[in-house]
Formats: C-alpha cells, sequence, structure tokens
C-alpha cells in the first residue's frame, strides 16, 4: 500500500494510525479537547466541524481551527463536516458545504479534510483539486448508518475515490449480520490487493461491527477512529483499549 506521510506520520503503513474525534459545540470546549487529546498517544485529531455552534461564520472557523492547530502541537488536525444525511449533526446546502471547505483550506490549519463523495458530487474533483493547492490532503467519504451495501458496491466507491483524486478513501457501513461485517472486511483485503493506490479507511459500526476497528493492520485498513469520552459513531474503541488491541495485533516487521 503507497504510503501518505504528513508531519512524519506514515498513513498505509504498519499500525493503523489512531484518530480522536472532537464533538463539541462552542469554541472554549473544542480547543479543551484540543489540549487535552495533545497530550494522548494519538496519531489524529479529527475536528467534527457539525457539531460546532458557529460552523455557518467563516470568522468563527478559521478563529477555532487556529486555536485548535495551537493546541495540538505537531499531532494531525482531520476537519470533517459530516453532512446529516450520512450521519452528521447539520444539514448543508452545496454551496455551504464547498464554501465550508473553503475557510479550512485557506486557514492553513488542516492537514487533512474529509470530503463525501456524494453531497460533493460532480464538484469533488474540483473540490479535491482546491485543497491540494493549499496543501491539504484529502480524505474522500463515504458513510451508510442503515446497512451494508454488497462488497461489489463497496469496492466501486472506494475506487471511485481514488479515481477523483483523493489522498485515502474512506467507508463506514452499518453491519446487520455476520455476513455483512465480513462482506466489509473482504471489501478491505479487496482494496489493499487489487487498488492500493491509496491508503483506505473502512468501518463496521456498532458492537457487531467493532472488530473492523482493530485489525486493519491484517486486513489493510491504514487508520481508526477510538473514542477518549464522547465517542461520534457507535462501536467506537476507547482509546487506551484501543492502543492495547493494535499492539497485541501487531504483524511482525
Ligand atoms: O467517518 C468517520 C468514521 C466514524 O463514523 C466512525 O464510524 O468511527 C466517525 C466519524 O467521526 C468519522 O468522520
Amino acid at each position: 500500500m503507497p504510503c501518505v506521510t504528513i508531519r512524519g506520520c506514515r498513513i498505509g503503513e504498519g499500525r493503523p494510525k489512531t484518530i480522536l474525534p472532537i464533538v463539541e459545540k462552542t469554541e472554549a470546549e473544542i480547543l479543551a479537547r484540543g489540549a487535552a487529546f495533545a497530550s494522548l498517544p494519538v496519531d489524529c485529531v479529527e475536528w467534527r466541524a457539525d457539531w460546532f455552534d458557529a460552523s455557518a461564520d467563516p470568522d468563527a472557523v478559521a478563529h477555532c481551527l487556529t486555536g485548535l492547530r495551537q493546541a495540538l502541537g505537531e499531532k494531525l488536525l482531520l476537519v470533517t463536516y459530516r453532512t446529516k444525511a450520512e450521519g452528521g449533526e447539520k444539514a448543508l446546502s452545496p454551496i455551504g458545504y464547498t464554501e465550508f471547505c473553503g475557510w479550512v483550506c485557506a486557514s492553513g490549519c488542516a492537514d487533512l479534510l474529509d470530503l463525501e463523495l456524494f453531497p460533493a458530487g460532480e464538484t469533488l474533483p474540483d473540490l479535491i483539486k482546491m485543497a491540494h493547492q493549499q496543501g491539504v490532503r484529502v480524505v474522500c467519504s463515504s458513510h451508510d448508518f442503515n446497512k451494508t451495501p454488497s462488497q461489489a458496491e463497496m469496492v466501486a466507491r472506494l475506487v471511485q475515490m481514488q479515481a477523483a483524486g483523493a489522498d485515502i478513501a474512506k467507508l463506514a457501513v452499518m453491519p446487520h449480520s455476520r455476513a455483512d461485517l465480513l462482506a466489509l472486511l473482504a471489501a478491505t483485503a479487496e482494496m489493499a490487493d487489487l487498488h492500493p493506490e491509496t491508503p483506505v479507511i473502512t468501518i463496521s459500526m456498532g458492537a457487531l461491527g467493532a472488530v473492523s476497528r482493530v485489525c486493519g493492520e491484517a486486513m489493510g485498513s491504514a487508520m481508526t477512529f477510538a473514542c477518549a469520552g464522547k465517542s461520534s459513531a457507535p462501536g467506537q474503541i476507547e482509546l487506551e483499549e484501543m492502543n492495547h488491541i493494535l499492539d497485541a495485533l501487531a504483524l511482525p516487521l
């Protein structure tokens, strides 16, 4: 798998890189979480900006991002606006979504920007180009909180993200059976074996899917979302426990 290197962190190589989400409403709460997470053994912090009270105000977003960047030091910062349709807190018009992404990239504070495959639609390649021009890497994402699509459909979505120019392709789906969980894992292995152009992140959500969050090194998922207190999706495992499990499941060099 090719590796995406940011601030010395090699995403796509070895141990899956850990991510902690911030799901707070006010700048003060967001920055307090950022400062607390900066001292934890985690690789990346995700700011879920759809939770932010002032997410429609460009100055407030820029101010918060500047504070977060300072708080996080060398930890990677992933910025995500998860739209309601994909399981997030707020709906956003296509124009609002594009504007928000522009503010994040212009801030110079984000290492990674989450871009949703379906809402971005035809504008996705242009949004990716805009991010790249400003030195921001793109995690393209797709979520299904209701079901697990077929293996072929999951692979097709991830390949579509790669073709659009994403640096990392991500899929989170909901299982209802062991077969669903196996389909997600099989799609992950298929990507690693047959489409290794970019690292991928794959998640089967909820308790049934939780094993998918810890087996990335063996199966081919490059990053994993954990939690420290508040979680941002069902099935996330506490960071401390996650670190123990990832160590125990490490492959020999
Ligand atoms: O896309 C994802 C993955 C996620 O939904 C999870 O299942 O861990 C958590 C979200 O915060 C993140 O943006």
